[in-house]
């Protein structure tokens, strides 16, 4: 496992990987690791010849200054983690290095960055957008891997590669859980107590409303995810959607022909958390 922090000095490795025919894994992450992003390394090594990672937090996607001050950062930790599994590259760039200049690229995705995180955090998938294609350049991957808890973020990749012609596989992977159901996100070590064990209510109601799908409506369905979630003194419900997969339109009927995903984001305190369940 090998730990680089210069584009040059990346970009010199991977091709060398590319000419010696090596096939690239690549998992982008903001640091702060879990289990979650483990198990996208796991299966970038497990398909792959050659896999890297890369830890940025990525100022451009912020739109709240707070948050990015009080992103968690732990690097040390981080390493001793993916040492576990041993992927090849570690790309640890500094801001500077990233954005030698200011990134002016304005990236237009239509709906796709018109409704839930797209609409409530503005600007975060053009910054999203500017820094995996940026990241895209210096890997070259074949594959690259993408949690399901970023649901709305995986569509906006997808459709960043599409219009920018990108020869890159995006690879969808499950949400890994904590035992009692929550999510797993950096943004969790950010809880108090009394918060992360309330916020377990989150994933305990998607749930429930899975089996509930059969006997509600998509509306009687929405409000009682949310009546259901802010009776909870510690949260407050920011949007919950039932959309379809692909396109991320509303769904009004049960009968409609296409994978439906309820996405949520619920505020804790002062920390967003997001989550989603396909029915
Ligand atoms: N619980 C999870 N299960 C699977 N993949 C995950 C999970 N959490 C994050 N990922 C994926 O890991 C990659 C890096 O995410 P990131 O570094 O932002 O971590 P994060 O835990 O999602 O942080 P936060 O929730 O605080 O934004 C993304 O593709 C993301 O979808
Ligand atoms: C893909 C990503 C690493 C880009 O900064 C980030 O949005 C994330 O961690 O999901
Ligand atoms: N996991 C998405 C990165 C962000 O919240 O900015």
């Amino acid at each position: 496992m090998e730990i680089v922090k210069l584009v040059a000095e990346t970009k010199a490795k991977i091709s060398k990987f590319i000419e010696e025919g090596k096939s690239i894994g690549f998992v982008p992450t903001m640091g702060a690791l879990h289990d979650g992003h483990l198990s996208l390394t796991a299966e970038s090594v497990k398909e792959n010849d050659i896999t890297v990672v890369s830890i940025f937090v990525n100022p451009t996607q912020f739109n709240n200054p707070n948050d990015l001050k009080t992103y968690p950062r732990c690097i040390e930790e981080d390493l001793e983690k993916l040492s576990r599994y041993n992927p090849d590259l570690i790309f640890i760039p500094e801001v500077e290095e990233m954005y030698p200049e200011p990134d002016t690229r304005v990236f237009d995705f239509g709906h796709l960055d018109n409704v839930m995180e797209g609409k409530n955090r503005p600007g975060h998938f053009n910054g999203v957008a500017q820094v995996v294609s940026k990241l895209f350049d210096i890997v070259t991957p074949h594959n690259a891997y993408f949690g399901q808890k970023d649901f709305q973020q995986v569509a906006v990749i997808k459709q960043m590669v599409k219009d920018l012609k990108l020869n890159v596989n995006v690879v969808p992977c499950p949400i890994i859980r904590e035992e009692d159901g929550l999510a797993m996100s950096s943004r969790n070590l950010l809880l108090t107590e009394e918060q992360r064990k309330n916020a377990s209510k989150i994933s305990e109601t998607l749930f429930k409303a899975c089996n509930l799908a059969a006997d509600l409506s998509v509306n009687e369905l929405r409000d009682w995810v949310v009546d259901e979630i802010n009776k909870n003194p510690y949260l407050s419900v920011e949007y919950f959607e039932i959309v379809d997969d692909t396109y991320l339109q509303p769904i009004n009927s049960w009968e409609e022909n296409n994978v439906k995903v309820g996405c949520i984001t619920v505020q804790v305190g002062k920390i967003r958390l997001i989550d989603n369940i396909t029915f």
